[in-house]
């Protein structure tokens, strides 16, 4: 079963972003954002106040460690379509028509197995380690047909990929794509059907064939728009909480998260934009320090990146190297990617002093400076990700691809 709390965020509107992000604003420039500010203050501490009230009315949720057993993003499957039904040997015979020729109906078909994306599964925990399609009836006496196995949907979260042999045989990115694991074998012939002018009376029958077999590994890529990236204690999933209806676990250790999680932020016209959270990476990762690199893959393919850093650190900007330097490792050009540097904990004292620092490091790059916790500027940081968003979506329609769509 797939717990129903995955991390994965339901419908939540940012009330007011709505309003302040129409169409037209979307278009800003980056730096024409900061006007927007002085105006967000009310704005910030009404998305704040709903985490707050959502939080006292939602459902006890699963701990970080048990959603842990939950969640996994590969499996080994065994599919085996199912086997085809055999064909039937048999003559009719009926008073006054002693001989009346063969009616051995043919056999009915294996059933495929279909692996099928569906957007309510979110992790491939729901997988089971082997599959047997259903086998397809016999073929019976008086020209009846055996009856085809019914094909076996198996539902894959979006963002599978399908491997066999080390190679990738199916990217499963968009809801209601399907990938046909395993063929259901051909139902043999009945020997009516092996009636011929020099052969009147044939006895032969064929049996039904077996279904494919195959191993098939399956892997998540969690698919969202923007990916959050940052040390741990950055403030993440705190930023997460804040701007979505996603509840990952929040606390002042590092590694407080461990799977990844995706929030929904809604805007006008509903359109949403789907932010992923993954554990916090360090210096080092890429030789399995800390919690190691593997886990991003589930924002290897997001559109656009969110580097969070924690502000009241000293020389933050050797967060952002440090955390471009990982990328790198992971996978080369992964850094060059679109993306936003967000300077977290404006609240703090010492942290506005490192806020121009980081600035002066950074030159012409934008950077939002805000507070996950007091709600302090988070508009504009929403305003950002429509603009990025929007960005995506032309480049997409550019190239002929499709969107990706939550
Ligand atoms: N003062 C202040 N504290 C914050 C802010 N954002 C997050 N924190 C605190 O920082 C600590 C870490 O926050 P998390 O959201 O768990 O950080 P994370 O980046 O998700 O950490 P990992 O899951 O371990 O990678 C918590 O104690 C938060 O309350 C902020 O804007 N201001
Ligand atoms: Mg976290």
């Amino acid at each position: 079963m797939i717990p129903t709390r995955l991390g994965l965020a339901r419908s939540f509107t940012v009330l007011g972003v709505s309003k302040c992000a129409p169409s037209t604003q979307a278009t800003l420039k980056p730096s024409q954002l900061h006007s927007l500010q002085a105006s967000s203050r009310l704005l910030s501490l009404g998305i704040v106040g709903h985490a707050k009230h959502r939080e006292a009315s939602g459902k006890k949720l699963l701990s970080e460690k048990k959603l842990k057993r939950h969640f996994v993003d590969h499996r080994r499957v065994l599919v085996r379509g199912g086997n085809g039904g055999s064909g039937m040997s048999c003559f009719h015979s009926e008073p006054r028509k002693e001989f009346g020729g063969p009616d051995g109906g043919d056999g009915g078909d294996g059933g495929h197995i279909i692996l099928r994306v569906d957007q309510q599964v979110k992790s491939l925990s729901s997988v089971l380690s082997q599959y047997q399609g259903f086998n397809g009836e016999n073929g019976g006496s008086k020209n009846c047909f055996g009856r085809g196995g019914a094909t076996l949907y198996i539902q894959v979260p979006v963002g599978t990929l399908v491997k066999e042999g080390g190679e990738i045989v199916a990217d499963l990115s968009h809801p209601g794509d399907e990938y046909i694991a395993a063929l259901g074998g051909a139902g043999g012939k009945g020997n009516r059907f092996f009636l011929a002018n020099d052969n009147r009376a044939p006895v032969t029958c064929t049996p039904g064939q077996p279904g494919q077999e195959r191993v098939l590994y399956l892997e998540l890529k969690t698919m969202a728009h923007a990916g959050m990236v940052g040390f741990p204690n950055a403030g993440k999933s705190s930023l997460l909480r804040a701007i979505s209806n996603a509840k990952p676990a929040v606390a002042s250790y590092p590694f407080t998260t461990l799977n990844p999680h995706v929030g929904i932020v809604h805007y006008e016209g509903h359109q949403q934009i789907a932010v992923a959270d993954i554990p916090g990476i360090i210096r080092g990762a890429h030789q399995n320090k800390g919690l190691g690199l593997s886990f991003l893959r589930h924002i290897e393919r997001c559109r656009f990146f969110l580097f969070v850093v924690d502000l009241s650190l000293p020389e933050p900007w050797t967060q952002v190297d440090d955390l471009k330097y990982e990328l790198e490792k992971y996978d080369k050009g992964l850094s060059e990617r679109s993306h936003v540097i967000i300077a977290n904990k404006i609240d703090l004292p010492k942290a506005r002093a490192h806020l121009s620092q980081l600035q002066a490091h950074l030159g012409q790059k934008e950077v939002i400076a805000l507070s996950a916790l007091t709600g302090e500027n988070l508009e504009q940081l929403l305003l950002h990700l429509k603009v990025l968003h929007d960005a995506h979506v032309d480049a997409e329609r550019e190239q002929g691809c499709q969107p990706l769509r939550w």
